[in-house]
């Protein structure tokens, strides 16, 4: 097992990474689609690079960084990027306070500056949603200097040495703009694809135990199916996303599993020939 990832896990707590790892599942319950590129990632905030997440919606982005988290005990802030998010969403606020008859006025941190003092995860959720001017604000914090003047109290901020920065983008998507390059430069990138085989096996039965073998072999063969469908560009990604699949699973410990299927995949998607097309899929393999 890689020694950077053992040293700085000890420095932090006192199980050694590698010692019980007999299933897939990481602490936090994330599982590896890809050999690697969980040590990878731990390696990237080990030397304390920021880290950008790029997957489709439900393919385990946030769990991972929640994994993260839990393998170094390092609580984590989470900002949820939109348009209307802005310096003070980052930063914090100034507000009045009344103590003793007296009135003063305090700052009240936000996720970055509390991250930063504190050594802990910040977790940048969509951070292609957020206006392109807000976020070179955090361009000192994400690179080298890893520091911040706040505009609000001029005071500098260094960074904690356990403070991690993790972001995650779903790519093209509606209401999203290219991250600008000296943003994403700042970054090392790893794409996050939708589990699949034998860990996806892994993840129902660690979450549907009850689940019937000959269920969980209808839902694998229908998922690959759609697979290819979205290879070959007649479904939009989301069709094959873990989330939804869950959400299956969820849905037929009720209801027929054709309903559960109706609901929680084809349903979500808009375009009426897509969710046609699934429908027709599932029909060749539930009767
Ligand atoms: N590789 C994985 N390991 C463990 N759980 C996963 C994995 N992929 C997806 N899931 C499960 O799928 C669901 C959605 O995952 P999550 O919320 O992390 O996705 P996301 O990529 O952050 O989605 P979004 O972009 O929509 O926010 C969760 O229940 C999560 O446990």
């Amino acid at each position: 097992m890689n020694s950077i990832i053992n040293n700085e896990q000890q420095q932090r707590q006192t199980r050694r990474y590698g010692e019980n790892e007999t299933s897939l599942i990481q602490e936090g319950g994330y599982i590896s689609p890809i050999p690697d590129l969980w040590e990878d990632i731990l390696i990237g905030v080990v030397l304390k690079k920021p880290i950008l997440l790029k997957g489709p919606s439900g393919s385990g982005k946030t769990k991972l960084a929640q994994s993260i988290s839990e393998f170094f005990h390092q609580p984590m802030h989470s900002v949820n990027c939109s348009v209307d998010l802005d310096a003070e969403s980052l930063l914090g606020f100034k507000t009045i306070i009344t103590k003793d008859g007296q009135t003063f006025i305090e700052f009240v941190e936000g996720p970055v500056v509390q991250a930063m003092k504190k050594g802990h995860i910040l977790y940048i959720d969509e951070i292609n949603m957020a206006k392109p001017e807000t976020l070179p604000i955090l361009h000192s914090v994400l690179d080298h200097r890893r520091m911040l003047t706040n505009p609000f109290t001029g005071e500098v901020i260094h960074a904690h040495k356990h403070f991690t920065v993790i972001a995650a983008i779903n790519e093209g998507y509606v209401g999203t703009s290219p991250m600008n390059e000296a943003l994403k430069n700042r970054f090392v990138s790893f794409a996050i694809p939708y589990l699949a085989g034998v860990q996806l096996r892994e993840i129902i039965q660690n979450q549907f135990p009850e689940a019937s073998p000959t269920l969980v072999d209808t839902m694998m063969n229908i998922n690959e199916d759609l697979k290819k469908q979205v290879v070959n560009g007649l479904l939009s990604e989301e069709a094959a996303s873990v989330r939804s699949l869950l959400d299956c699973f969820a849905l037929a410990e009720h209801i027929p599993v054709r309903r559960a299927i109706q609901y929680a995949i084809a349903e979500k998607l808009d375009d009426k020939m897509e969710q046609k097309l699934i429908m027709e899929l599932v029909d060749t393999w539930v009767k």
